[in-house]
């Protein structure tokens, strides 16, 4: 990778040369209103963009306009093919765009959150990615068989059966994580999420072992020269295996979708729901609620019932949280 020069104050310096020659460029890295670019001759940029142009995800294809010999503005951000973000009740947080695929990493220790992954299913499904979940650490379960079975189980209430998981230990048995897990990733452009200590860092540097480097150099070019380690990075390795890491978030808010798009990603409350009574039906007391009686059979499962009354009172008191 190219190394970045800063100007005095990190602000692009401007070039009377190259001021009116455009480029295209993939975005590689971001941090809040700070983004590094990387364009098809292989040279990072910083990137600044203004107004709507400072929206800029990971992932995303910029049209850019050098301004110095290492910045440029966003002339243009591309149309993308899916974008995935959280949002509260003021802003959106983008976490990456042009994705073939989210993989949420779990664990049994530190706990899983359910809550997270029935939030992460629903953002996915909303952006059109396929969501595969990734179960690190086997080595700590004390039967192995029966703790499988049981988590399959477990999730699969959760994601309806529609999201693959794949069993891992990353730090006991590398080499069939590995083997596994790019067979899964190569070729694909793929954003990783998961709480804090599930093994993320530790599957992206499995698999890239270049990342950490890579790391450093970004950060010091997102923050013009100061160092940082919370920010989203694009990590390219051999065969194509595009990883892109975010860092840890506390919360996984979804205001910006509609109540119509909340129930889309609700077929099992959305399906029984056509048989209310009453069309505008909120399925909390109305008599004949088919959603009710759905409740607890094979058709609705309580705990995403709960979800999605949660989610549906964020929505409607504008307090999603982000
Ligand atoms: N027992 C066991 N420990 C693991 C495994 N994979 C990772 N760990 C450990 O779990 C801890 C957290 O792993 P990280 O890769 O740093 O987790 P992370 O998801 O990147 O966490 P943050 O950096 O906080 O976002 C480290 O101590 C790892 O060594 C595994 O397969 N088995
Ligand atoms: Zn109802």
């Amino acid at each position: 990778m190219g190394k970045i020069k800063f100007s005095a104050k990190g602000k692009p310096t401007v070039s009377a040369v190259d001021q009116d020659i455009l480029s295209h460029a993939l975005v590689v890295a971001s941090h809040g209103r700070h983004f590094v670019a990387r364009g098809d001759d292989g040279k990072l940029w910083q990137l600044f963009g203004k107004g709507k142009r400072r929206e800029v995800a990971v992932g995303d294809e910029v049209s850019i306009r050098p301004s110095g010999d290492e910045q440029a503005w966003v002339e243009e951000i591309l149309p993308r093919r899916n974008l995935v973000y959280r949002s509260d009740a003021l802003k959106s947080k983008l976490f990456a765009a042009n994705l073939d695929q989210v993989l949420l990493v779990l664990a049994i220790s530190p706990p899983y959150s359910t809550e997270l992954l029935g939030r992460t299913l629903v953002a996915c499904q909303h952006a059109g990615v396929p969501l595969h979940v990734v179960f690190n650490k086997v080595d700590l379960f004390d039967d192995v068989q029966e703790a499988m079975a049981e988590f399959t189980e477990e999730l699969n209430a959760w994601t309806r059966g529609e999201c693959p998981i794949h069993f891992v230990s990353l730090t006991e048995a590398p080499h069939d994580a590995q083997a596994h897990m790019l067979s899964l990733l190569e070729h694909k452009r793929t954003l990783i999420l998961g709480q804090s200590g599930m093994g993320k860092s530790t599957l992206i540097n499995l698999l890239i072992p270049e990342a950490r480097a890579s790391t450093n150099e970004i950060s010091m070019a997102l923050n013009a020269g100061k160092h940082t380690t919370t920010h989203t990075q694009m990590h390219v390795g051999d065969a194509g295996l595009e990883l892109i890491d975010s860092p840890g978030f506390q919360a996984f808010g979804l205001f910006h979708l509609s109540e119509d798009e909340l129930l889309d990603a609700f077929p099992d409350i959305a399906k029984p729901g056509l048989r209310c009574r009453f069309a505008n039906c909120q399925h909390l007391r109305e008599p004949d609620c088919a959603v009710k009686l759905a409740l607890g059979t094979t058709e609705l499962s309580a705990a995403r019932f709960e979800l999605f009354l949660l989610l549906r009172e964020e929505l409607r008191s504008g307090q999603g949280y982000a």
